[in-house]
């Protein structure tokens, strides 16, 4: 099948190469000329394992193609899917300005049989919105289907995620676009749900509502833990155990950040007061969340006695999560803000990061080029983004260069067996006891 793909974000690079993996003719299309060059190269804009060597190998076949031109990009395509970026507003809603640009970009190349399908994650309602764009701005031979395909790919695990779905959404009032984006994907061998264009919008925000929910339900169970002498890991595990809660998603630690569940949350409270619909849930999830980023820094003032001015702490970890060099929404920009805030002198190490990271945090902290730069005369070491390199560290040799060993550990990622064999040495996990040897 010939498809088009609008926008090179994770989402639309993940579902280019998938797609030309399993034998289509690919096109992606995107208005950012730089990241179409690295691309036409066969060099991906963002850091997500395997994607480079998916990206040669479906350019060098001949199956996927770059472009900044909308007309090429859409001539024969049978399907073409919009994945373009949508950020939150000020106030909290979805800001469709991208995908109404893109459709408008699109309206104009539309063949009579072409297929329209959402990917980005949009509020109930905006598939109709933007058939009405593309229908005002089409030939006149042209009859506009919608489908609605939101996506649930995870960063730094996009390329698994996409070929090895739990399942498809396709949200369609018409059979038979529905039949054909299915067919698209019928070489994965994934489960496909097939269901109204509305159900299909909400199915996307009410899956990442609820899963931002499970972190923050879990993130308060922690809370409690400390306080009450209970340790949240074997707490998670128990609960887990239990087919209808299910293990994932259930790891304490400094709340979810990202690109998506803060601002999907927001959006999806943003409509339940459209509408007048009472969902005081999804607040208290943002409340949680919010003070939760902030947890590690409480814990820091409070160990040195209301008082960390001059302090050189060490921040392991800047991404939001490992494997992705993405900072947006990243609890480390608040926990840097604080600190900052608060007279401290923090040291940041990130793997993939740091770049990023500069244009987010600004230079109001330092970067070190290394894990031991980071470490050495710091007063505290927290671990904000638990990358493999922080979980592997060697603890015992940060006594010969710490002045004390004190670790906030902020996703419980440290080997406790290692931490207790250490001499001289603070640890303080979220939602377990600590180990003070
Ligand atoms: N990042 C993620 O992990 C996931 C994102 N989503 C959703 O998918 C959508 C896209 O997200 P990302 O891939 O992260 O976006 P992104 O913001 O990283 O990339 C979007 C791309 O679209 C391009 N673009 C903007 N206007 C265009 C136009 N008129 N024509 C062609 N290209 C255009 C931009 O230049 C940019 O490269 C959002 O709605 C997001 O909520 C859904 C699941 C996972
Ligand atoms: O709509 C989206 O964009 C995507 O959002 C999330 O994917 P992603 O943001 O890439 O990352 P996750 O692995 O879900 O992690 C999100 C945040 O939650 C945190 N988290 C996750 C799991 C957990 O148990 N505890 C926890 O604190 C992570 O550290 C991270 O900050 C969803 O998992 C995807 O299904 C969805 O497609």
């Amino acid at each position: 099948m010939k498809v088009a793909i609008l926008g090179t974000g994770y989402v639309g690079l993940s579902t280019g190469v998938s797609l030309a993996e399993i034998g289509h003719q690919v096109c992606c299309i995107d208005v950012d000329e730089a990241k179409i060059n690295q691309l036409q190269q066969g060099i991906s804009p963002i850091y997500e394992p395997g994607m480079e060597e998916f990206l040669t190998r479906n350019i060098a076949a001949g199956r996927l193609r770059f472009t900044t031109s909308h007309r090429q990009g859409v001539a024969g395509a049978e399907i073409v899917i919009l994945a373009v970026g949508t950020p939150q507003r000020e106030d909290g809603s979805a800001d469709l300005t991208y995908l109404v640009e893109a459709a408008k970009d699109l309206a104009a190349y539309l063949e009579q049989e072409t297929i329209v399908v959402i990917k980005s994650t949009v509020p109930v309602g905006t598939n109709d919105e933007v058939r009405k764009i593309l229908e005002a701005n089409c030939h006149e031979d042209v009859s506009v289907k919608m489908v609605a395909n939101p996506e649930f790919l995870r960063q730094g695990s996009a390329l698994k995620d996409t070929l090895e779905a739990d399942r498809i959404i396709i949200g369609s009032d018409h059979q038979q676009a529905a039949s054909k984006v299915k067919e698209m994907y019928s070489p994965l061998k994934v489960p496909c749900m097939l269901t109204s264009v509305r159900s299909a919008e909400m199915i996307k925000y009410a899956s990442n509502a609820f899963l931002a929910t499970k972190i923050s339900f879990i993130n308060a169970v922690a809370n409690l833990c400390e306080a009450v002498g209970a340790d949240v890991t074997d707490v998670a595990k128990g609960m887990g155990m239990d087919k209808r809660i299910g293990n994932h998603f259930l790891n304490a630690g400094i709340g979810y950040g990202g690109s998506c569940f803060p601002k999907d949350v927001k959006a999806l409270w943003h409509t339940t007061r459209n509408e007048e619909v009472d969902f005081g849930v999804l607040a208290e999830t943002m409340r949680i969340n919010d003070e939760q980023q902030v947890r590690l820094v409480k814990k820091t003032l409070k160990r040195f006695a209301g008082d960390v001015s001059g302090k050189k702490i060490a921040m392991l970890g800047l991404s939001f999560k490992p494997e992705t060099d993405d900072m947006r929404e990243a609890p480390s920009i608040k926990i840097a803000q604080e600190l900052t805030k608060l007279g401290a002198h923090v040291a940041a190490y990130d793997p993939v990061a740091t770049k990023n990271a500069k244009r987010v945090i600004g230079e109001s902290i330092s970067y070190a080029d290394t894990l031991l730069e980071a470490v050495t005369d710091a007063d505290a070491v927290l671990v904000v983004t638990e990358w493999q390199e922080m979980k592997q560290m060697d603890i015992a040799s940060l006594g010969e260069v710490m002045k004390q060993v004190i670790i906030f550990d902020g996703r419980n990622c440290l080997d406790e067996e290692q931490l207790r064999n250490c001499k001289n040495i603070e640890y303080h996990p979220i939602g377990r006891p600590a180990i003070i040897t």
